[in-house]
């Protein structure tokens, strides 16, 4: 028999201390009546084309912002963050000749494990903050108290953004065209437009080709694009987890697809137990330490029937190992017969704190670390099925270096991140457009 509730009897690492059982039992008692965000079905077809990915025949491109905030739910915001997403699929569609797989951390990327439970700032220590799920931003002790009534706006916060990601993708925003034209503007003014020229001008003739034949498919015009965030306020989770009609099987309705964090996927522990139950495609993050051993034995606890597309790893490895560290957990993988989708997060194993005090990643060590991927999938002979990013569609002052030669000392501007620095819209471009490269040297 399932049991969804198996999780409750074990340890569950980052989970808030909330002050008031009978509060929080109310919010998730109203939680659980509330329409699912996402239906069974459509995460099915996430997971065919996830399987797709994992046989080299697309790619994901997944990213959005570190954390998510109540405040960030404006339409012009969530636009700009899916302008930027469409911008760089176009570019690595192009370059892969695959179907671009495109995912948001987005709609539901409300919580966040941290490295300590408290923040000292001035002599002062509160604690630390976990997402506006959970708890304020601003550094007072009222605010930083975790209210389990954040997790209701956390719902329709999610509901609002999903919402306006469904309104643009369908509604004539996500034109091919319009999106190429957006790029050749990008091109145009970017310092580093001439190593993208040729690429942007290769794009352009196959669409003047695709004009002159009058091909005009629906698919030029709308995209598919999928909600993912990381699943880690398991009573959250919990609660929005349905049983689908259809076939009887408990899917998470908060996304189509969860992911679990390097910090909460100990085997015998909640995150993993309750992941096991779902059916919706998963995603493990892998850092530097994971043992082969791990790797199967998650696995074997999260697809043992081995479905295709239901299990992503997302490795994270960091620039400088991720050549050392990476070849034999996919050797060991693959000679198991596992299907995986390997997809790269190039952002979390390059975080380091500038003499200033900002939390940075370099663009260098990002694209570093993507080229260290696709060389060890190269060298094996397996596919490297897509990247995982943080970024946003704001000029934001985050991280250094990029086209626009972005500087330590420019940090300051546009800190805006709430916790880890995200690729602007520029760099994430260049990122695209370097990947394009990339993809197309090593098939
Ligand atoms: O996004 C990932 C983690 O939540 C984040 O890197 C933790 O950051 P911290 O080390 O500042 O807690
Ligand atoms: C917490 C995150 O990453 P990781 O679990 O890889 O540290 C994240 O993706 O924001
Ligand atoms: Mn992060």
């Amino acid at each position: 028999m399932r049991n969804l509730d198996a999780w409750r009897g074990l340890p569950a690492a980052q989970q808030p201390e909330w002050h008031d059982p009978a509060e929080l039992s109310s919010v998730l008692d109203e939680l659980s009546q509330l329409p699912p965000l996402v239906f069974a079905g459509e995460c099915d077809q996430l997971k065919d084309r996830l399987a797709a990915a994992q046989r080299g025949e697309s790619f994901v491109l997944q990213g959005g912002d570190c954390a998510e905030t109540f405040a960030g739910a404006t339409a012009s915001a969530v636009q700009n963050k899916l302008k930027t997403l469409l911008q760089m699929a176009v570019v690595l569609t192009y370059a892969a000749q695959v179907p671009v797989v495109k995912i948001g951390r987005m709609a539901g990327q409300f919580a966040k494990p941290r490295s300590s439970p408290d923040e000292t700032s001035d002599g002062v220590t509160l604690p630390a903050y976990r997402g506006d799920a959970v708890n304020g931003f601003e550094f007072t002790a009222e605010s930083r108290r975790p209210d389990p009534r954040r997790l209701i706006r956390a719902y329709h916060s999610s509901a609002t953004i999903l919402n306006l990601c469904r309104a643009f993708a369908n509604g004539g925003y996500a034109d091919l065209r319009q999106v190429h034209a957006w790029n050749q503007d990008f091109v145009a003014t970017s310092p580093a437009g001439k190593d993208y020229e040729h690429l942007a001008s290769e794009i352009d003739r196959a669409l003047a080709f695709m004009r002159a034949c009058k091909a005009e498919p629906a698919e030029v015009h709308t995209v598919e694009f999928w909600s993912s965030h990381e699943a880690l306020l398991l009573d959250y989770e919990s609660a929005l987890t349905r049983v689908d009609p259809r076939t009887s099987w408990p899917y998470a309705v908060s996304a189509h697809m969860v992911w679990i964090g390097e910090r909460t996927r100990q085997l015998d522990h909640a995150h993993l137990e309750w992941a096991s139950r779902i059916r919706n495609p998963l995603g493990v993050k892998l850092g530097p330490s994971t043992t082969p051993d791990d790797a199967l034995a998650i696995i074997e606890r999260l697809n043992p029937s081995a479905e295709p597309g239901r299990l992503t790893f997302v490795t994270r490895m960091g620039a400088d190992r991720v050549r050392d560290t990476l070849p034999l957990l996919v050797e060991k993988v693959t000679a198991s017969g596992a299907p995986v989708t390997w997809v790269c997060d190039p952002m979390h194993g390059n975080t380091f704190r500038s003499p200033s005090g900002y939390k940075t990643r370099r663009v260098d060590d990002i694209f570093d670390e993507v080229t260290g991927f696709f060389e060890v999938h190269r060298a094996l002979r397996t596919h490297p099925g897509g990247i995982h990013i943080e970024f946003t569609g704001d000029e934001v002052t985050e991280c250094v270096g990029g086209g626009h030669g972005l500087l330590e000392a420019d940090l300051h501007h546009r800190y805006e991140t709430v916790c880890d620095p995200r690729l602007n819209r520029r760099q994430s471009l260049d990122l695209a457009f370097k990947v394009a490269e990339l993809y197309r040297l090593s098939t």
